[in-house]
């Protein structure tokens, strides 16, 4: 079991990894949970794991009402948000009640949204069931639904009470789903660490076997490395925006597929050899590392190449949108080695033109 805190004054909290948290996780969060409490999880995941998450609840002392939500990127909307709120409404839920997300990126992402909005807030915490979850998205208060016109467009910050892991959900998650987790994972090491970068190249096998030890070191590094940046820029005006490496590419991915016929990850990791390719042709990167990056992410059956009938011009609307971008300009995350990222808004639309022509 690991504890890794979120150092950001009076919202910090802690987040728990570990195995069998859902089973005997209840010292561990008690304290920090009020009396009433909704419990929402998704058609997929509440047949797996709703019961021992209620069990878990109720033995903390909590009253729970539970709400199972449709699954997918696609209902990461306005129209499910609201069912999160007639629901609450319905219950008569007050501002001393808690949300907890139980599921994927998509639940936690929607549930945290709705905890901001809900009588102008209520307390929410994160049971991540997905690797992406656990290794990025259930950490750092980043809470949105999507917008037909973009990914994530209609959110705020909002930190969780607690983060409860349980790596044992792993067992079930299909792989291409934990693959595209991979995706976030590489990330953190092209980002950040070069040397966990290399540790990944150096422990694929037991990572697709789900051997623990490996899987809790490179959840618990991932955890370590977004506690670190979050504490440092709560709401992305500065080296937050790293943490956003492969994304730019990736919404637009997804946007223009269509929410959920790309999966995130798969997006974020297309996105990721984007930006390596592009750093490699302004002279910022070598080819080596591009081949090193592309390798990684092509050993976990992640796509390199974005869809054929996506070029310059089905991008740039998208990317032009894109929440880091200032007056228009696109701003994009370049790696400029594998462990080191810069934020770059010099990139001209002729030189992503070229990107995209040469694919
Ligand atoms: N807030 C953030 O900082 C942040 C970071 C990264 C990604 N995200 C968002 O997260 C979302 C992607 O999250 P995701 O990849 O977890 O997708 P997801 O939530 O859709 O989950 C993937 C699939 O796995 C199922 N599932 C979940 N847990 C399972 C389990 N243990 N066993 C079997 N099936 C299980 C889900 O029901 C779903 O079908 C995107 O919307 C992305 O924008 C947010
Ligand atoms: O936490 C962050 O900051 C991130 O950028 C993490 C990303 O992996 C995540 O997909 C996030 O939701 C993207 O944020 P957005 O602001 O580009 O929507
Ligand atoms: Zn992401």
């Amino acid at each position: 079991m690991e504890r890794i805190d979120v150092h950001l004054g009076q919202r910090s909290y802690p987040i728990h990894i570990g195995s069998g948290l859902l089973q005997n996780g209840d010292g561990l969060i008690r304290e920090l949970l009020p009396p009433r409490v909704l419990l929402i999880s998704n058609e997929v995941v509440a047949p797996l794991y709703l019961e021992s998450a209620t069990a878990l609840l109720s033995r903390c002392g909590c009253q729970i009402d539970t709400l199972v939500l449709p699954d997918g990127e696609r209902y990461k909307t306005f129209d499910t948000l609201n069912l999160i709120f007639t629901k609450a409404l319905e219950l008569g839920l007050g501002r001393d009640c808690s949300f907890v997300a139980l599921g994927g990126g998509v639940i936690g992402d929607m549930v945290g949204y709705a905890a901001a909005s809900y009588q102008r807030g209520v307390q929410f915490c994160q049971f991540p069931t997905t690797l992406l979850a656990q290794v990025d998205s259930s950490v750092g208060g980043k809470t949105a639904v999507n917008h037909p016109l973009g990914k994530n467009m209609i959110g705020a910050f909002h930190q969780p009470q607690l983060v409860l892991m349980d790596m044992d959900t792993l067992s079930t998650l299909p792989a291409r789903e934990f693959a595209a987790g991979m995706a976030e994972v590489i990330k953190y090491g092209i980002l950040w660490d070069g040397d966990f970068f290399a540790w990944l190249e150096q422990h694929q096998a037991e990572l697709k076997a789900l051997q623990v030890d490996a899987l809790s070191y490179a959840i618990g590094r991932c955890c370590q490395i977004k506690a670190e940046v979050v504490a440092e820029d709560e709401t992305e005006r500065g080296v937050r925006a790293l943490l956003n490496l492969g994304h730019t590419f990736g919404h637009a991915i997804e946007a223009e597929q269509g929410y959920g016929n790309w999966l995130h990850g798969e997006a974020v990791a297309t996105g990721i050899v984007l930006a390596a390719q592009l750093a490699q042709q302004l002279g910022w990167l070598e080819q080596v590392q591009v081949d090193r990056i592309s390798a990684l992410i092509s050993a976990f059956d992640l796509p390199l190449n974005p869809p054929q009938e996506m070029g310059f011009e089905q991008f740039m609307p998208h990317m032009r949108r894109d929440k880091k971008a200032l007056q228009g300009i696109v701003r994009l995350i370049l790696p400029t080695a594998i462990g080191t990222t810069e934020v770059v808004s010099s990139v001209t639309e002729d030189q992503l033109r070229q990107l995209f022509d040469t694919l």
